[in-house]
Protein backbone atom coordinates (compact mmCIF):
# COMPACT_ATOMS: atom_id res chain seq x y z
CA UNK A 1 0.00 0.00 0.00
CA UNK A 2 1.37 3.15 -1.06
CA UNK A 3 -1.26 6.08 0.32
CA UNK A 4 -0.40 8.75 2.37
CA UNK A 5 -2.97 9.12 5.07
CA UNK A 6 -4.71 12.08 5.92
CA UNK A 7 -7.79 11.83 7.34
CA UNK A 8 -9.72 9.30 9.08
CA UNK A 9 -11.31 7.97 6.64
CA UNK A 10 -8.37 7.01 4.62
CA UNK A 11 -7.43 4.95 8.17
CA UNK A 12 -11.29 3.13 8.85
CA UNK A 13 -10.40 -0.02 6.33
CA UNK A 14 -6.74 -0.71 6.67
CA UNK A 15 -5.63 -3.88 7.68
CA UNK A 16 -2.39 -3.87 9.83
CA UNK A 17 0.16 -6.27 10.51
CA UNK A 18 3.15 -5.19 13.16
CA UNK A 19 5.95 -6.22 15.82
CA UNK A 20 6.38 -4.52 18.59
CA UNK A 21 10.24 -4.17 20.14
CA UNK A 22 9.66 -6.82 22.67
CA UNK A 23 8.69 -9.29 19.46
CA UNK A 24 5.08 -9.76 19.86
CA UNK A 25 3.67 -9.58 16.68
CA UNK A 26 0.09 -8.08 16.36
CA UNK A 27 -2.68 -8.17 12.84
CA UNK A 28 -5.07 -5.80 13.40
CA UNK A 29 -7.90 -4.15 11.69
CA UNK A 30 -10.04 -0.85 11.70
CA UNK A 31 -13.47 -2.71 10.84
CA UNK A 32 -15.31 0.62 10.83
CA UNK A 33 -15.35 3.91 13.62
CA UNK A 34 -15.92 2.26 16.52
CA UNK A 35 -15.24 -1.61 15.78
CA UNK A 36 -11.83 -3.52 15.75
CA UNK A 37 -10.94 -7.04 14.93
CA UNK A 38 -7.76 -8.63 15.41
CA UNK A 39 -5.25 -11.82 15.82
CA UNK A 40 -2.09 -11.82 18.16
CA UNK A 41 0.54 -14.08 16.52
CA UNK A 42 3.49 -13.59 18.46
CA UNK A 43 3.98 -12.77 23.20
CA UNK A 44 2.09 -13.26 25.81
CA UNK A 45 -1.17 -14.37 24.56
CA UNK A 46 -0.44 -15.78 20.92
CA UNK A 47 -3.40 -17.61 19.62
CA UNK A 48 -5.63 -14.94 21.00
CA UNK A 49 -8.19 -13.57 18.59
CA UNK A 50 -11.24 -11.17 18.62
CA UNK A 51 -14.15 -9.83 16.12
CA UNK A 52 -16.05 -7.40 17.11
CA UNK A 53 -14.62 -5.50 19.91
CA UNK A 54 -16.02 -1.75 20.55
CA UNK A 55 -13.43 0.80 20.75
CA UNK A 56 -12.79 4.59 20.44
CA UNK A 57 -11.59 6.04 17.11
CA UNK A 58 -10.31 9.27 16.93
CA UNK A 59 -7.80 11.49 14.35
CA UNK A 60 -5.52 13.54 16.48
CA UNK A 61 -4.31 15.28 13.74
CA UNK A 62 -3.76 14.51 9.95
CA UNK A 63 -2.25 10.85 9.54
CA UNK A 64 -2.04 9.92 13.47
CA UNK A 65 -4.96 8.21 14.95
CA UNK A 66 -5.75 6.58 18.73
CA UNK A 67 -8.03 3.83 19.10
CA UNK A 68 -8.40 2.61 22.76
CA UNK A 69 -10.37 -0.19 24.56
CA UNK A 70 -11.35 -2.59 27.53
CA UNK A 71 -11.97 -6.08 26.94
CA UNK A 72 -13.78 -8.54 28.53
CA UNK A 73 -10.78 -9.90 30.14
CA UNK A 74 -10.51 -6.42 31.69
CA UNK A 75 -7.46 -5.80 29.71
CA UNK A 76 -7.17 -2.07 28.41
CA UNK A 77 -5.43 -1.32 24.97
CA UNK A 78 -4.40 2.28 24.13
CA UNK A 79 -2.55 2.54 20.41
CA UNK A 80 -1.34 5.65 18.31
CA UNK A 81 -0.74 4.59 15.03
CA UNK A 82 1.66 6.76 12.67
CA UNK A 83 0.95 4.83 9.52
CA UNK A 84 2.80 7.08 7.16
CA UNK A 85 5.69 6.39 9.24
CA UNK A 86 4.98 2.43 9.64
CA UNK A 87 4.90 2.89 13.32
CA UNK A 88 2.67 2.99 16.23
CA UNK A 89 2.98 2.84 19.57
CA UNK A 90 0.81 0.43 22.00
CA UNK A 91 -0.01 0.16 25.69
CA UNK A 92 -1.82 -3.15 26.73
CA UNK A 93 -2.95 -2.98 30.81
CA UNK A 94 -3.37 -6.63 31.39
CA UNK A 95 -5.15 -7.42 34.70
CA UNK A 96 -2.74 -9.97 36.84
CA UNK A 97 -4.96 -13.22 35.77
CA UNK A 98 -4.11 -12.80 32.49
CA UNK A 99 -0.60 -12.69 33.26
CA UNK A 100 -0.86 -15.50 35.41
CA UNK A 101 -3.34 -17.87 33.08
CA UNK A 102 -2.94 -16.48 29.51
CA UNK A 103 -3.96 -19.65 28.70
CA UNK A 104 -7.53 -19.06 28.92
CA UNK A 105 -7.57 -16.31 26.98
CA UNK A 106 -5.85 -18.10 24.31
CA UNK A 107 -8.97 -19.05 22.17
CA UNK A 108 -11.83 -16.83 20.01
CA UNK A 109 -12.74 -14.71 22.64
CA UNK A 110 -16.25 -14.35 20.94
CA UNK A 111 -16.86 -17.86 21.92
CA UNK A 112 -16.15 -17.47 25.15
CA UNK A 113 -17.45 -14.10 26.75
CA UNK A 114 -18.67 -15.22 29.88
CA UNK A 115 -15.26 -17.39 30.83
CA UNK A 116 -13.53 -14.22 30.01
CA UNK A 117 -16.15 -12.35 32.52
CA UNK A 118 -16.03 -15.20 35.52
CA UNK A 119 -12.15 -15.42 34.76
CA UNK A 120 -12.16 -11.69 35.49
CA UNK A 121 -14.26 -11.82 38.92
CA UNK A 122 -12.50 -15.15 40.40
CA UNK A 123 -8.80 -13.95 39.91
CA UNK A 124 -6.70 -11.51 40.78
CA UNK A 125 -6.38 -7.98 38.95
CA UNK A 126 -3.75 -5.96 40.43
CA UNK A 127 -1.07 -5.36 40.55
CA UNK A 128 -1.63 -5.15 36.66
CA UNK A 129 1.13 -5.34 34.13
CA UNK A 130 1.38 -3.05 32.22
CA UNK A 131 3.46 -3.04 28.81
CA UNK A 132 4.16 -0.25 27.11
CA UNK A 133 5.98 -0.96 23.18
CA UNK A 134 6.63 0.64 19.99
CA UNK A 135 6.32 -1.28 16.99
CA UNK A 136 6.88 -1.35 13.28
CA UNK A 137 4.46 -1.88 10.68
CA UNK A 138 5.39 -5.06 8.42
CA UNK A 139 2.11 -5.08 6.48
CA UNK A 140 -0.71 -2.77 5.71
CA UNK A 141 -3.60 -3.40 3.49
CA UNK A 142 -7.07 -1.74 2.12
CA UNK A 143 -9.80 -3.97 3.58
CA UNK A 144 -12.54 -1.94 3.19
CA UNK A 145 -15.04 -1.26 6.05
CA UNK A 146 -17.12 -4.21 7.67
CA UNK A 147 -15.19 -6.92 5.48
CA UNK A 148 -15.87 -10.24 7.47
CA UNK A 149 -13.02 -11.87 5.59
CA UNK A 150 -9.99 -10.15 7.17
CA UNK A 151 -9.74 -11.67 10.42
CA UNK A 152 -12.21 -14.78 10.13
CA UNK A 153 -10.13 -17.80 11.11
CA UNK A 154 -7.28 -18.94 14.16
CA UNK A 155 -4.10 -17.65 13.86
CA UNK A 156 -1.51 -19.91 12.15
CA UNK A 157 2.44 -19.96 12.05
CA UNK A 158 2.22 -19.23 8.43
CA UNK A 159 -0.69 -16.68 8.05
CA UNK A 160 1.37 -13.05 8.53
CA UNK A 161 3.81 -14.54 5.49
CA UNK A 162 1.22 -15.51 3.41
CA UNK A 163 -0.71 -12.71 3.87
CA UNK A 164 2.55 -10.61 3.36
CA UNK A 165 3.50 -12.62 0.09
CA UNK A 166 0.05 -11.60 -1.05
CA UNK A 167 -1.28 -15.42 -0.87
CA UNK A 168 -4.12 -14.79 1.70
CA UNK A 169 -6.74 -12.07 0.03
CA UNK A 170 -7.59 -11.70 -3.60
CA UNK A 171 -8.55 -8.19 -5.25
CA UNK A 172 -11.73 -7.98 -3.76
CA UNK A 173 -9.86 -8.43 0.05
CA UNK A 174 -11.50 -11.68 0.34
CA UNK A 175 -10.08 -14.91 1.56
CA UNK A 176 -8.65 -17.20 -0.93
CA UNK A 177 -8.57 -20.35 0.47
CA UNK A 178 -12.14 -20.95 2.21
C1 LIG B 1 -5.07 -6.98 23.72
C2 LIG B 1 -5.28 -6.67 22.44
C3 LIG B 1 -4.37 -5.92 21.62
C4 LIG B 1 -4.66 -5.79 20.28
C5 LIG B 1 -3.77 -5.08 19.46
C6 LIG B 1 -2.64 -4.55 20.00
O1 LIG B 1 -1.75 -3.90 19.20
C7 LIG B 1 -2.36 -4.67 21.34
C8 LIG B 1 -3.24 -5.35 22.15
Amino acid sequence: MTKTFKTLDDFLGTHFIYTYDNGWEYEWYAKNDHTVDYRIHGGMVAGRWVKDQEANIVMLVPGIYKVAWTEPTGTDVALDFVPNEKKLNGTIFFPRWVQEHPEITVTYQNDHIDLMKASREKYETYPKLVVPEFAHITYMGDAGQNNEDVISEAPYPELPNDIRAGKYFDKNYKRIHK
